[in-house]
């Protein structure tokens, strides 16, 4: 007898396909740093790894922070998310320039999808202005600012994930 098939993954399920170029995302992160310079000054910058890193590197240099920390959380193991696991907190370092809080801290992150990695750092960082340049809309309640909105059906493939390869013509078949 055939096994059931599969559950799909979160970009299986997500169907549309959003792919972002390096200078893409270069260009929306600048236009995120615009947005975030009439918030600030901030303190630090806190990055979201792995994916807060490359926003966090190019908003802290438009911006002209110099302490970046990280705050480490697993969830999505390629495309399927579990249970979220913070690998690494927050350092006493940052904590202290936020006055326990979070004020005057920026957190980044290279988007919200769920928003559970977003309210996780939320709740470690509660005064804290937290970016993203990417939102779709189950997490976009939790950004204090961001850049574009996509659908909750769209999955977002970013640069250091992808590489160029062949496409079909369209009247192959090509989605
Ligand atoms: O709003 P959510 O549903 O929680 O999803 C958003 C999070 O998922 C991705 O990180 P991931 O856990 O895949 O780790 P990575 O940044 O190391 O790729 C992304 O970079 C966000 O941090
Ligand atoms: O749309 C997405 N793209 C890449 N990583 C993600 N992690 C959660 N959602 C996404
Ligand atoms: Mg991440």
């Amino acid at each position: 007898m055939a096994g059931e098939a599969p559950e799909p993954n979160a970009q299986e399920k997500a169907g549309k396909a959003f792919p972002v170029s390096w200078d893409q995302f270069h260009r929306d992160c600048r236009a995120l740093t615009w947005r975030l310079n009439e918030v600030g000054p901030f303190h630090a910058v806190i990055a979201i790894t792995r994916g807060g890193l490359v926003p966090a590197a190019i908003v802290a240099r438009e911006l002209g922070v110099r302490v970046i920390d990280t705050v480490c959380i697993a969830s999505y193991d390629h495309t399927k998310q579990g249970d979220l696991q913070v690998l690494k907190g927050i350092s006493e370092a940052a904590m202290k320039l936020g006055g326990g809080t979070g004020k005057g801290l920026l957190i980044v992150d290279d988007l919200v999808d769920t928003g559970k990695t977003g309210k996780l750092v939320r709740e470690m960082l509660p005064d804290a202005h937290f970016a993203t340049v990417y939102a779709k809309p189950k997490g976009r309640p939790l950004v204090d600012t961001f850049i574009t909105e996509v659908s909750q059906d769209t999955w977002i493939f970013f640069p250091w994930d992808t590489a160029l390869s062949y496409h079909p013509p369209l009247r192959d078949g090509a989605a």
